[in-house]
């Protein structure tokens, strides 16, 4: 049974409905414009306070991190402690998003863990020190932390909230195969294609693109047949790769095409989850 004090926070999947770089800075990131939004999928966070700290974890990809002796979930829990103090804490993570695959699992377990800590000991989430702990763990930690679609400049840190596509049936699905994000940012041609648009979100996502998908194609070539058999389902609003890859995401007009999708698309070696953005 649970302890009474546990909270559980949600660490949803983010996905880039566009993702538009624009220019390597001097300090080695790229300046970004992406559309950032969530899904109802994702990890849990189980956080309560205890005598000693611990960290576990469960769930379908527990085994991929177990070998890395860091996580972004204790050095969340770290830096909570050393600007907000609080004391020791049993961290549980249920991993069920892959990793390293666009859609930033580490990101959001990090800022779940932020969450959580914050709803423990009365920490306002607007508190810009909290802020600060997410923009130094991850160039996604701050939008995973509003948790909200919006719109994400500089390296995502800079958050305007955008209304539109609650509740769109999506499915994304993974090839199997992890992709480096440093990797792919190295690889992208350094031409600037333009920002992104205004106005309605499906239709400023329809015509924006993601900058990362050729390189990550290139370094993931398996990426090539996701992205065609999503493109290819009836009731298709929108398929793209998210982040620098490897999953990829299709809109749906309907549950019942997002179903018929997913039906269709499953291999031994394909990741998918039918899901809904938030
Ligand atoms: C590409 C995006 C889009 O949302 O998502 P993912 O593919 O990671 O999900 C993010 O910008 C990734 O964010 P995150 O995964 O937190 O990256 P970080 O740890 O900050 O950076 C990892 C490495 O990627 C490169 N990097 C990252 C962000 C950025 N704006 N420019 C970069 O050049 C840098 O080489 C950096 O050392
Ligand atoms: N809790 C975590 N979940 C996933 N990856 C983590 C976590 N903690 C640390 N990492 C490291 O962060 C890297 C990026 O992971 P992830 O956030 O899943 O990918 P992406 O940034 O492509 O969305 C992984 O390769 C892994 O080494």
């Amino acid at each position: 049974m649970h302890d009474l004090r546990t909270v559980t926070e949600p660490a949803r999947a983010k996905l880039n409905l566009a993702l538009h770089v624009r220019h390597r800075r001097p300090d080695g990131y790229h300046e970004l414009e992406t559309l950032f939004a969530f899904v109802d999928h994702g990890d849990l966070v189980r956080v309560t306070p205890a005598e000693t700290d611990s960290f576990t974890l469960a769930g379908p990809f527990a085994a991929v991190l177990a070998g890395e002796g860091d996580n972004l979930v204790t050095r969340a829990a770290t830096r909570f402690r050393e600007a907000f103090g609080g004391g020791a804490h049993a961290i549980e993570l249920e991993k069920h998003l892959p990793v390293a695959s666009g859609i930033g699992g580490g990101s959001a377990d990090a800022a779940a863990t932020l969450r959580a800590l914050a709803a423990l000991h009365g920490v306002d989430l607007a508190d810009p020190k909290l802020f600060a702990i997410a923009d130094a763990l991850g160039s996604d930690v701050p939008a995973c932390l509003l948790g909200r679609t919006a719109l994400g400049r500089g390296r995502g840190e800079r958050l305007a909230p955008l209304e539109g596509l609650a509740g769109t049936p999506t499915l994304l699905v993974n090839p199997g195969v992890g992709v480096s994000t440093a990797a792919v940012f190295k690889a992208w041609d350094g031409e600037d294609r333009g920002p992104i648009g205004a106005g309605d979100l499906l239709a400023v996502a329809q015509v924006g693109r993601n900058d990362l998908e050729p390189p990550a194609r290139a370094i993931a070539p398996a990426i090539d047949a996701v992205l065609a058999a999503l493109a290819a389902q009836p009731g298709v609003l929108l398929a793209r790769m998210s982040g620098s890859g490897a999953t990829c995401f299709a809109l749906f007009e309907t549950e019942a095409a997002r179903d018929a999708a997913a039906a269709t698309l499953r291999r031994p070696e394909w990741w998918l989850a039918a899901t809904r953005l938030c």
